[in-house]
């Protein structure tokens, strides 16, 4: 699949300013986390924002953002998105709202998978947003794929590619960069999560696995590394909870890093994805 320079008649993202993918060559190293924080830490900064849950196999925004068990309607122009917040100002579709209990596997083949998240992009009702955050699942699979080809034709598409601090990681982020490459997305930068753990009693970071190695990738690869975000138990435990870790630990040790990440992606959109 190669890039073309031409962009089509926007539809229903005609009122989305800018669109970023995250994306890991690796499960379970945070990128549902980074892309939730991401949104809370725009919203922060005074922004509108989606998230698009393409993670079809582990949908775990909801859940993140406590929105499990809320329904999705239909309107004129298509599916209304859920408002996680009173204000509306973080709107979310996912998967996990389409399943009938929040555990339901979803076991589909490829072209069934594609087609779900081709309506997701063309039959969302998303109206005006700063950012659409797409969380992915690992890799670079069916779902990668169909989202860069539905999304692609209307917008520049930014990359924020996550990684553990471990050489192993590092390798398959590796690959990941070399997807976004061949695909024309824009890669903002690198982050590396689950950094150290900051102990919530003396602040103290231990570094449990290596560090750095989100750091010396973003080096050789010649991309900008965005930050560290530190394994912090009070970020975990909002996530559990559903809660708005921005807005309420703000002294918390993952907050300075996730804080900074947001600042990154606001000064560098304005000139990768217009
Ligand atoms: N910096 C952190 N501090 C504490 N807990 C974290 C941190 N980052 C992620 N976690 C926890 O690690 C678990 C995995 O994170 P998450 O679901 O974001 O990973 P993922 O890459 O999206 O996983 P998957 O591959 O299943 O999509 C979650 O329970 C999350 O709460
Ligand atoms: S880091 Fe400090 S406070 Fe935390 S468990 Fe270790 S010694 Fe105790």
């Amino acid at each position: 699949m190669e890039a073309t320079g031409e962009l089509a008649e926007p539809g229903n993202l005609s009122g989305v300013r800018h669109i970023i993918l995250v994306l890991s060559g690796k499960g379970g190293v945070g990128k549902s986390t980074i892309s939730t924080e991401l949104a809370l830490a725009l919203r922060h900064e005074g922004k509108k924002v989606g998230i698009l849950d393409v993670d079809l196999c582990g949908p775990s925004i909801p859940r993140m953002l406590q929105a499990q068990g809320r329904a999705v309607h239909q309107c004129d122009s298509g599916w209304v998105p859920v408002f996680v917040d009173q204000e509306q100002s973080i709107s979310l579709m996912s998967v996990g709202f389409l399943l009938e209990r929040p555990d339901e596997a979803v076991v589909w083949r490829g072209p069934k998978k594609s087609a779900l998240i081709k309506q997701f992009v063309s039959d969302v009702a998303w109206g005006e947003l700063d950012y659409l955050v797409v969380d992915t699942p690992p890799g670079t699979s069916d779902e990668h794929m169909a989202a860069v080809e539905a999304l692609r034709p209307y917008r520049p598409l930014g990359a924020l590619v996550v990684t553990t601090p471990q050489a192993v990681s590092v390798g398959d982020v590796r690959r990941e960069l070399t997807f976004c490459r061949k695909t024309g997305l824009q890669v903002m930068g690198v982050v590396e999560n689950m950094s150290g753990f900051a102990c919530p009693h003396c602040a103290e970071c231990t570094n449990i696995f290596s560090r750095g190695g989100g750091e010396e990738l973003a080096r050789l690869a010649g991309v900008p590394f965005l930050g560290s975000v530190p394994l912090d138990p009070e970020l975990s435990r909002s996530l559990e909870e559903g809660r708005d870790f921005i807005q309420e630990f703000p002294k918390s040790p993952a907050f300075p890093a996730l804080a900074s990440i947001a600042r990154e992606v606001l000064n560098a959109t304005p000139a990768l994805l217009s």
